[in-house]
């Protein structure tokens, strides 16, 4: 017997998902071990042409009852956002039904609640394409990694935002231009607030952060978020003196004593030889760090229709697969309870430029800041002479809150004319 597919959104994503679900459905069918076919389509709007070649019938504005309708296995969500999304995906879980989602926003909001109620309806709720789009990762998180022990996740995960910045490095383009272009390119969100301030990217944290480090405590608004809107001229041009190039990170780490976790989304300069420094354009790549396992990089399309319902497809085949065999996979059922430490807390590394003047005791006065800070000095170079100077630091690895506390220090001080360019340093090595 035939499993029935409904699909809720059919937008950008959702029009991807119903072109492949008639294209592929002879091999679908068969990797399945039962043909799927689409049971209804829940839609803002009836009438508009859709060209989907399919029934006008299938078509329906009433989405609830569409997710509650007896003879539909499996909901495949690509509205997005938190209501209605949240309200139709837990009714679909109540009924019976297994889900597909691509939803960072509600995942990240509500990811706990939602596996408990899959859990206790013993359905499955899969969302590889909520993160990195086409880019098999949570999969591999949750199942592949499953044996092992992840100490840091580190990845660009927003298209957008690693697109603009590439064009600042390689083009000299300003970041409005280069916002601009993404979104003349379709990069962007209609609104691209979501991209540009890091929301998007905190929302895929949080999601990260709960697969790899098993906990339940971590939320979109419990990341620290600090967007690339900041990011200057001056910044690109100190990265690339040093050998680096500045990316969109989101970062999700075990503290040195494993008793909390830091998840953080901000830009940072990376040396180019880090692989994620090679990551251009509007890609995404992940960066795993893991005790046995040691490090992997997933890399690929993290937006777009067709790659999106790629990983909505994986997912439904797996869902479909499952539910065949009579079982499902229940997700966050333990919890090791880890908390979010501050973002003071968090150890990182500091490059700074200072505008100075050239004078004795400039470079001494700098240094006493540091050391009353306890922030200890990894590099030092002067750049220009007289009133022109400008002193580059990098430091080595220290509480942020210290790193945080030498530089509003260093902004009071007299010999300090202004603080050009102020921005975390990632190192593949994280011993100094
Ligand atoms: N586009 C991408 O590249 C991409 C990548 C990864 C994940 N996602 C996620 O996929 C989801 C869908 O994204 P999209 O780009 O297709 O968005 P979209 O805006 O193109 O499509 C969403 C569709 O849902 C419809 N909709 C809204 N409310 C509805 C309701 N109550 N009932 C039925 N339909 C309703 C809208 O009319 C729209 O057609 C989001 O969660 C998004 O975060 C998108
Ligand atoms: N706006 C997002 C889409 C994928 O979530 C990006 O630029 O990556
Ligand atoms: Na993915």
């Amino acid at each position: 017997m035939a499993m029935k597919v409904a699909l809720l959104g059919c937008g950008v994503v959702g029009a991807e998902v119903v072109r492949l679900l008639q294209e592929q459905a002879d091999e679908l069918a068969a990797r399945i071990g039962t043909p799927v076919e689409v049971g209804g389509i829940a839609v803002r709007r009836l009438g508009r042409a859709r060209g989907t070649g399919l029934d006008p019938e299938l078509f329906t504005t009433d989405a609830m009852a569409l997710v509650t309708r007896p003879d539909i296995d499996l909901v495949v969500e690509v509205i997005g956002g938190i209501e209605p999304a949240r309200s139709l995906i837990l009714a679909a879980i109540k009924n019976g039904k297994s889900v597909v989602t691509a939803n960072k926003a509600l995942l990240a909001e509500d990811g706990a609640a939602i596996h408990d109620a899959a859990r206790e309806a013993g359905v499955d709720v899969y969302y590889e394409a909520a993160v990195a789009g086409a880019i098999p990762l949570l999969r591999p998180l949750r199942d592949s990694l499953a044996g092992d022990r992840v100490k840091r996740v580190m990845g660009i995960v927003n298209g957008t935002t690693n697109f603009i910045l590439d064009r600042m490095h390689t083009q000299g383009a300003g970041f409005t231009e280069s916002l601009e272009e993404a979104q003349a390119l379709g990069y962007a969100e209609a609104d691209p607030t979501a991209d540009v301030e890091g929301f998007d990217s905190a929302a895929k944290a949080a999601i990260l952060a709960r697969l790899a480090f098993h906990t339940r405590q971590v939320t979109a608004a419990d990341v620290h978020r600090e967007g690339i809107t900041g990011v200057t001229a001056g910044d690109i041009a100190s990265a690339e003196a040093m050998g680096c190039v500045v990316k969109p990170l989101a970062i999700c780490q075990l503290s040195e004593d494993g008793s909390s976790v830091g998840v953080r989304v901000h830009p940072a300069m990376l040396p180019r030889e880090h692989p994620l420094a090679t990551v251009g354009g509007a890609y995404n790549a992940v960066f795993v760090e893991a005790e046995s396992a040691g490090r992997l990089m997933f890399y690929g399309a993290g937006a777009g229709g067709a790659p999106t319902a790629s990983a909505v497809l994986g997912d439904l085949v797996a869902v479909a697969r499952n539910r065949l065999a009579g079982t499902s996979v229940a997700e966050g059922g333990h919890d090791t309870g880890l908390p979010v430490h501050p973002m003071g807390d968090t150890v990182t590394r500091y490059h700074l430029a200072l505008d100075v003047a050239d004078r004795p005791g400039v470079l001494a006065r700098v240094a006493e800041v540091f050391a009353e800070n306890h922030v200890s000095i990894k590099n030092v170079r002067q750049e220009g002479h007289g009133d022109d100077a400008q002193l580059v630091l990098v430091s080595h690895r220290a509480p942020d809150s210290a790193l945080d506390a030498t530089v509003r220090r260093l902004r009071a001080l007299d010999t300090v004319r202004s603080v050009a360019s102020v921005m975390r340093v990632e190192a593949l090595n994280n011993a100094d």
